[in-house]
């Protein structure tokens, strides 16, 4: 029998990859990437002088579409795999990035009226700017005793969709009529593809306070939020929704064409970036705390029963992998806060001894911060660059670092960087792990892991856990393959199940990182002086970080 093939194409916040893999054995035969040619749009408009408001975070729909017409012809031409021999292709993609579109399925900044309206174009997972319809959202479902609030830790984020549309219906009324349906875009995509729109149970759970049994919120809910918002969930959100794994539909000739697939291609309904790395990473049972590591971090965890932890960002039923409770926590910026460091505020004679030495900035600040004792920098941060989004749930929260001496050094403040982020993520272990949702061992892919050594040796000690690294620098891809495979099912040499892809396909390294105890002993005192600072300025009323933002949004 003629070996088979399926494709995964990862939208990730910066760029789309395309990876074609083998259903044999889950090994990546060739990858391509398509850096999205607007970025992420959070200053003006595309060809406008339309200026966004702070926290504004846009993309480009066309720019997913030119990553399947780019990505897709590229890997095809580089391996020659004869397209008769890819059976499925599945798209994950961040979330909650959503659109509004038309009744053609068309997306409303496509529509040169509407173009110059910002609430017309894809709002990015990141987009923070609906923090007062959140807060307003958390208000009014805690006053009503909404039962769905447990199930979003207590909290529900500005980045996901209710927050968004009500945004769009405060600041854009006239978008919010013209939408016919507000989407996520791992749904458009997938709808483009096929031409046949349906709803991922993933996205609709975690992002849409959808329910597997009870539905969306009650219309009173909704009409006790706004008015107009009464029927928003049979209008603006209506459409089928489905399990992951499901058959979405096949490749259009359309797309075809675009792609240099063939006709008929099975498509899988859409997924979610880090949902979809839990299979890739073969983790099906629950104790495996999975992180997708880059510029965020989404952790998910297994259970198999629904538990509250103060925080989560959600618990959804056949969220992750059918039978089981997936739960999902995050934190709103990691990479990016390295990243911010390294091109904001290291001095220039770091970026000469990186240039001087053929390394990048982070490396050279890796090996000098790797010299260092735990504790010895006497430095700590607050990792909140981009807010906080568990356990506090809050955009407005801001970064701190203290501790710093005229004799601080650049790569001091780097570890302390780094290690502020593996406190973030030690909260969210403890918040599981102290709720009856026991964590063993971490389970680690995306870009970070491959890139940073120290890092993932500070994750270990501050967790004290044992880590175990994917063996594949495209694990969401891997996963977006693995759901095409479910959607082409065994008789066209697929699978049939999920779990049945995960024995075959998904990949981990044979080496694990594993806590060092004198770190251990060390960063467990540290942590509890992050925890104070965590529960200073995160809880109850010393929320100066909140009045500095105030008093910065009076400036504007
Ligand atoms: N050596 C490094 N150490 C730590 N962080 C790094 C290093 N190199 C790049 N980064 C950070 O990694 C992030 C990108 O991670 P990656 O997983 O590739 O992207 P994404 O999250 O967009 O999929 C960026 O935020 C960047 O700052
Ligand atoms: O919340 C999410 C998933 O639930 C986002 O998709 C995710 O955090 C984006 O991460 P990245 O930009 O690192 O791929």
């Amino acid at each position: 029998m003629t070996e088979k093939y399926a494709i995964g194409v990862d939208y990730g916040t910066e760029s789309g990859r395309a990876v074609l893999v083998s259903l044999e054995n889950g090994k990546e035969i060739a990858d391509h990437v398509t850096p999205y040619k607007h970025g992420v749009i959070d200053e003006k408009l595309p060809e406008s002088e339309i200026e966004l408001g702070y926290e504004w975070a846009l993309q480009h729909p066309q720019d997913y579409i030119e990553v399947l017409g780019n990505s897709i012809p590229a890997v095809l031409k580089e391996t020659g795999v004869n397209p008769n021999a890819i059976i499925g292709l599945g798209i994950d993609f961040t979330a909650c990035t959503m659109l509004p579109i038309d009744e053609n399925g068309k997306p409303l900044s496509n529509d040169p009226e509407l173009k110059d309206n910002p609430h017309s174009w894809v709002k990015l997972w990141k987009h923070h700017a609906a923090q007062d319809e959140a807060n307003k959202i958390n208000e009014i479902a805690e006053q009503r005793g909404e039962d769905f609030l447990p199930r979003y830790g207590g909290k529900l984020s500005s980045e996901w969709m209710i927050a968004k549309i009500w945004q769009i219906l405060n600041e854009a009324p006239a978008i919010y009529e013209k939408a016919d349906r507000f989407v996520e875009a791992t749904d458009w995509v997938t709808s483009q593809l096929t031409n046949n729109f349906v709803r991922n149970s993933c996205t609709a759970g975690y992002k849409s306070i959808w329910h597997k049994k009870d539905g969306y919120p009650s219309n009173e809910f909704f009409k006790s939020l706004d008015p107009r918002l009464e029927n928003v969930a049979e209008t603006k959100l209506r459409g089928e929704i489905v399990p992951l794994g499901t058959k979405a539909g096949e490749l259009t000739d359309e797309m075809a064409h675009l792609t240099g697939l063939n006709v008929g291609t099975a498509i899988s309904v859409g997924n979610v970036d880090a949902h979809v790395s839990v299979p890739a990473m073969g983790v099906a049972e629950p104790g495996k705390l999975v992180m997708t590591m880059g510029t965020s971090i989404c952790s998910l965890l297994l259970g198999k029963e629904e538990k509250q932890v103060e925080g989560m960002c959600g618990v959804v039923e056949d969220g992750i992998i059918p039978g089981f409770y997936g739960y999902e926590a995050g934190q709103s910026a990691v990479g990016d806060i390295f990243a911010w460091y390294v091109d904001q505020a290291v001095p220039k004679y770091i970026k000469k001894e990186a240039d001087e030495k053929g390394v990048n900035i982070h490396q050279l600040l890796e090996q000098k911060a790797s010299a260092y004792q735990p504790g010895e920098t006497g430095l700590l941060a607050l990792d909140w660059w981009n807010g906080n989004r568990s356990v506090l749930v809050d955009t407005d929260l801001t970064g701190m670092l203290m501790g710093m001496t005229l004799q601080t050094k650049p790569e001091e403040i780097y570890r302390a960087l780094l290690e502020a982020t593996a406190f973030g993520t030690r909260e969210i272990v403890d918040a599981f792990h102290n709720n009856g949702l026991d964590v063993n061992e971490l389970y680690v892919c995306g870009g970070l892991p491959h890139k940073n050594k120290l890092l993932m040796q500070i994750y270990a000690d501050v967790t004290n856990r044992v880590i175990k690294v994917a063996d594949s620098y495209q694990t969401p891809a891997l996963g977006a393959a693995m759901f095409g495979s479910v959607a082409a099912g065994s008789s066209r040499g697929g699978y049939d199940t999920i779990l049945d892809a995960t024995k075959k396909m998904a990949r981990i390294k044979d080496e694990v990182i594993k806590p060092i105890p004198e770190n251990v002993a060390i960063y467990e005192k540290l942590y509890q002086e992050y925890s104070t600072l965590h529960d200073y300025f995160g809880r109850g009323e010393n929320n100066v970080m909140k009045r500095l933002k105030a008093i910065r949004s009076t400036t504007k």
